[in-house]
């Protein structure tokens, strides 16, 4: 199981101002449960910024990804697709962790 998470350092700001409320992770990194509380730091420096508790997590494929999806990542799902593809080149098999922000 995941004990903690982290996220590239630009969507840091996003994050803590509840605009980006779910990540698309591979496989390796979907082994959460709901309810669970994870410590988020930064990719790059491994800085501890907050924690997050899990909402939901459900497999998702790129093919399915939408405009809400994209909303959910404050980005247009053109966007989106090209992030993920930058992150994860090739993979169709992706899960939609969806979470909230608790400590700051
Ligand atoms: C090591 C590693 O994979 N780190 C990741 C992976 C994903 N993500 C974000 O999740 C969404 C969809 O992938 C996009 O907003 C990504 O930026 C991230 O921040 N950091």
């Amino acid at each position: 199981m995941l004990t903690e998470i982290t996220f590239f350092e630009r969507f840091e700001h996003d994050i803590l101002m509840g605009k980006k409320t779910i990540t698309l992770r591979n496989e390796a990194e979907s082994h959460v449960i709901p309810g669970q509380i994870l410590p988020v730091s930064t990719f790059e420096t491994h800085r501890w910024f907050c924690d997050i508790q899990v909402l939901e997590v459900a497999p998702i494929t790129l093919s399915e990804l939408t405009t809400l999806h994209a909303q959910q990542e404050n980005m247009t799902l053109a966007e989106l697709r090209l992030v993920i593809a930058e992150i994860y080149p090739d993979l169709e098999q992706l899960y939609m962790i969806r979470f909230k922000v608790l400590t700051k």
